[in-house]
């Protein structure tokens, strides 16, 4: 629950990862809902591992303190599945046994109950992305950028209070990619949602407008003050 005086929005409170016994990184960092934080660094500095800490799955061989607070609410001690965290990899791991149309539509809320509203969501979830036309396709005939994009709206879809995303848009071609991420920033703006984006790309940083934490070789970083 929710109370008055705390903050709405993704807060990591003194998080700190340690792998194998060593000190991999420590943030301590809040994202306003509607805002993106760009997360930089170098290969193996653990951006994608605060991710997993974030989404609640943190690989066994990590140990993990701080606290992941949303909207006011505690998530450390949840399941993944109860956290309402909307992820995107840079793989997008489309269901191979279903149509791309009924991976979007398995994404959208069970409350969400008739069936017409649903297909007619995910038809427009992929006229969203220029895809119109390829829902009774299967997954792998569609290109790896056409996957990152149906993989893009499910995660939507999904309504997910936050979004973490690593390196979601990598596959695109450029001028793709600019129109995607506009999109995916949009929706997230619009909804309110706080969004983490691990990127190599500049060019990502300065479109999501937010700050960008850079984590140097100790794991510590700075543009979270
Ligand atoms: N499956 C794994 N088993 C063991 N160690 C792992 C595994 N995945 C990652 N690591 C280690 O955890 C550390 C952090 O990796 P992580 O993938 O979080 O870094 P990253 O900053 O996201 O890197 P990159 O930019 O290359 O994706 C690295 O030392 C890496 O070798």
């Amino acid at each position: 629950m929710q109370t008055p005086n705390e903050p709405l929005g993704l807060v990591l409170q003194d998080v700190t990862l340690h792998l194998d016994g060593v000190p991999l990184l420590g943030i301590d960092c809040r994202i306003e809902p509607g805002t993106v934080l760009t997360v930089m660094g170098e290969s193996g500095s653990g951006k994608s591992s605060l991710l997993d800490f974030i989404a609640g799955f943190l690989r066994p061989d990590f140990k993990a303190s701080g606290k992941v607070m949303l909207d006011g609410k505690d998530l450390t001690p949840l399941p993944a599945q109860e956290r309402h965290i909307g992820l995107m990899f840079q793989t997008p791991l489309l269901f191979p046994h279903m149509s791309v149309l009924q991976n979007l539509m398995f994404a959208i809320p069970a409350a969400i109950r008739k069936r017409s509203l649903r297909r007619d969501m995910a038809q427009q979830a992929l006229a969203d992305v220029g895809l119109s036309g390829f829902g009774s396709r299967d997954p792998a005939t569609l290109s790896g950028g056409q996957q990152t994009r149906v993989a893009l709206m499910r995660t939507l879809l999904a309504e997910p209070h936050a979004l973490l995303l690593d390196e979601p848009f990598s596959s695109l071609d450029k001028a793709r990619r600019a129109d995607i991420r506009a999109l995916v920033f949009d929706a997230a703006r619009q909804k309110g949602l706080p969004v983490l984006l691990v990127t190599h790309d500049e060019e990502d940083a300065d479109a999501a407008g937010g700050k960008v934490h850079f984590l140097d070789e100790s794991g510590s970083g700075n543009g979270c003050a």
